[in-house]
């Protein structure tokens, strides 16, 4: 099934479900992503997030439902940097540029650790650098597949607070910059709240949009400012309410027989 995607979209899931086996991860999912959007999706663990990015980049294909992404470039970040530890820094993000010429590729990325304030660590290799500094990494890596959507599955959930702070920062602007969409996947509703236009909750599983929070806070928005803390205690609420009903399995049961009917 095909999906129509209007210019108003950069992303569009439309009935969107996904069985692993008699497992039902997904559970008929609507949810778009405006072009230069920011979407921040929490939902508790196991409700499908992963799943939900994983099938948006095309790693893997729904039960049911349609996605598009309308012949739009998707980069994927996940929680590890996944970087090649015997190539260099830039060598690392020149993976990303294979089609160009050498040396077109060596100065992009040049350009692209610039963005993320490495400019001169392009020689060290992977264990040099610090958690924060790999993700950064990571993160030049994905802006040089030249993408105008990113999806982001928890990608500073390892890192200290300073740092992740440092990085939320850092990704709003070059979000802005470069006038990304962006789906990002977290645990943290604070981070959630910090950085998305709007915040989309899934049900545990199987997941399922429950609601979504459009958060209207001015930017550059502080984590422990009372703002953000407001907004994340009532979203918090709502998610904690989403986990007591995980017990549930009447529900999923039901729900994957329809998808498989
Ligand atoms: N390839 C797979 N094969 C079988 N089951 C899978 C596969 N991938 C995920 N699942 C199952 O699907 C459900 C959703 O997993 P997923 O990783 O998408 O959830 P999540 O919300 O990202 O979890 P977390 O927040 O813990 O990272 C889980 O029950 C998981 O065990």
């Amino acid at each position: 099934m095909t999906v129509q995607v209007d210019r108003q979209e950069s992303v569009r899931l439309e009935g969107v479900s996904k069985l692993y086996g008699d497992l039902l991860a997904l559970d008929k999912v609507s949810l778009s992503v405006a072009p230069g959007e920011f979407v921040c999706l929490l939902g508790a663990s196991g409700c499908g997030k992963s799943t939900l990015l994983s099938l948006v980049a095309g790693l893997d294909q729904p039960s049911g439902g349609a996605i598009s992404t309308a012949g739009r470039r998707v980069a994927m970040m996940f929680q590890e940097p996944a970087l090649f530890p015997w190539l260099t820094v830039r060598a690392n993000v020149e993976m990303a540029m294979r089609a160009l010429p050498r040396r077109e590729r060596r100065a992009k990325a040049e350009e692209f650790l610039e963005m993320v304030h490495l400019g001169g660590f392009g020689p060290k290799r992977p264990h040099q650098l610090s958690g924060g500094m790999r993700q950064r990494v990571a993160l030049a890596r994905s802006l040089a597949q030249d993408a105008d959507v990113l999806l982001m599955d928890e990608p500073f959930g390892a890192l200290d607070a300073m740092t992740r702070d440092l990085l939320h920062d850092e990704l709003e602007r070059i979000w802005r910059e470069r006038k990304l969409s962006v789906l990002f996947v977290t645990h943290n509703v604070r981070e959630a709240v910090r950085l998305g236009d709007r915040v989309v909750l899934l049900s545990s599983r199987p997941g399922k949009v429950v609601e979504e929070f459009p958060v209207e806070l001015a930017r550059p928005r502080r984590t422990d400012s009372a703002e953000v803390a407001t907004l994340a205690a009532r979203i918090t609420d709502q998610l904690k309410r989403e986990v007591a009903r995980h017990g549930d399995v009447a529900h999923k049961t039901a729900a994957a027989q329809e998808v498989r009917s």
